[in-house]
C-alpha cells in the first residue's frame, strides 16, 4: 500500500517511523511519502491560509497550494488513483469497518487540514473523479488533522498482511465485522496467577477452552453493557444465544 500526507507539518509524521507501522515500512509493506503543502505556495512567505469568504473567525486553506499538491501527487503514478481521506469533525464516523476498506485500498491520499478547513472547491475539484471521503475520527476538535490521519493510518496499516505477524488477528479485534463487532473485548491477563491478592480468574487456568471462550464472550458482553450500552442495542439479536440473553 502506498500513502501520501500533505501537510503543513509533516514533522508531525515522525511516529510512522516506529514501531508496527515503522516495521511495516522497512519491510516493504507500506510506502509512506510525506509533502510540505507550502511547496506549492509560491508567494514569498508560503502563504497556504486567508480570511474566510461571508466573514467569521479563524481562516480557511487557501485552494491554490492545495490543488498544485494533489496534481503533484496523483502525476507520481499515471496509472492509478489514491481514494483522498479528508479528516474533519464533519465527516463519517472512522470504524473498524471503514479501516478494513481503507485496509484493502492500493492507494491513500491523507489531507489533515489546519485552521477552519480546505476551501471547499478542492474536494469539490476531485470529487468528481476521485473518491473523497471526509472521515471524523471523534466527536471533538483537534487543532489540525495531522493527528487524525495517525489515528487512521496505525488502524489501517495494522490490518495489512504480514504487519501483524501470525501471533495476532485483527479478527479477534472489537468493532472487527462479524463475532465481534459491536463488542468491546474484555479484560485480559498473564502471568503472574497472583499479583499484590489479585487472583487471575480460575477458568482462565482450566485449559478448558469451550468454557474459556463463554467466560470470554460474557466478559465482552458485561464490559459492553457497563461503556457502552448504545453497541448492545445495535447487536444483531440473531448473534446472541440464550446464554447471552440471561446475562
Ligand atoms: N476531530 C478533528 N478535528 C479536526 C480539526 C481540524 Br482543523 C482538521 C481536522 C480535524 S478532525
Amino acid at each position: 500500500m502506498r500513502i501520501d500526507i500533505i501537510s503543513i507539518f509533516p514533522e508531525y509524521f515522525a511516529p510512522l517511523g516506529v514501531s508496527l507501522i515503522g516495521k511495516a515500512r522497512e519491510r516493504g509493506i507500506l510506502d509512506v511519502h510525506l509533502h510540505q503543502l507550502r511547496d506549492w505556495a509560491h508567494d514569498v512567505h508560503r502563504t497556504v491560509d486567508d480570511t474566510p469568504y461571508g466573514g467569521g473567525p479563524g481562516m480557511v486553506m487557501k485552494p491554490e497550494p492545495w490543488g498544485e499538491a494533489i496534481d503533484a501527487v496523483l502525476a507520481a503514478d499515471q496509472d492509478a488513483r489514491p481514494r483522498i481521506i479528508v479528516p474533519t469533525p464533519s465527516g463519517v464516523p472512522f470504524t473498524q469497518r471503514l479501516a478494513m476498506e481503507y485496509a484493502a485500498e492500493p492507494w491513500l491520499l491523507f489531507t489533515p487540514a489546519r485552521y477552519e478547513g480546505i476551501d471547499s472547491r478542492v474536494m469539490a475539484e476531485y470529487g468528481s473523479r476521485l473518491r473523497v471521503d471526509e472521515v471524523s475520527i471523534g466527536d471533538y476538535v483537534l487543532a489540525g488533522g495531522e493527528a487524525a490521519v495517525l489515528v487512521m493510518v496505525e488502524a489501517v496499516g495494522r490490518l495489512l498482511p504480514g504487519v501483524l505477524g501470525n501471533a495476532r488477528s485483527a479478527v479477534d479485534d472489537s468493532f472487527a465485522p462479524g463475532e465481534m463487532e459491536n463488542l468491546l473485548e474484555g479484560p485480559v491477563y498473564t502471568k503472574p496467577p497472583e499479583w499484590r491478592g489479585h487472583e487471575v480468574p480460575e477458568i482462565l487456568l482450566s485449559g478448558h477452552h469451550g468454557k474459556i471462550a463463554r467466560w470470554r464472550r460474557d466478559e465482552a458482553l458485561r464490559r459492553t453493557a457497563r461503556n457502552r450500552a448504545e453497541l448492545l442495542a445495535a447487536l444483531d439479536p440473531a448473534t446472541l444465544d440464550k446464554h447471552d440473553r440471561r446475562l
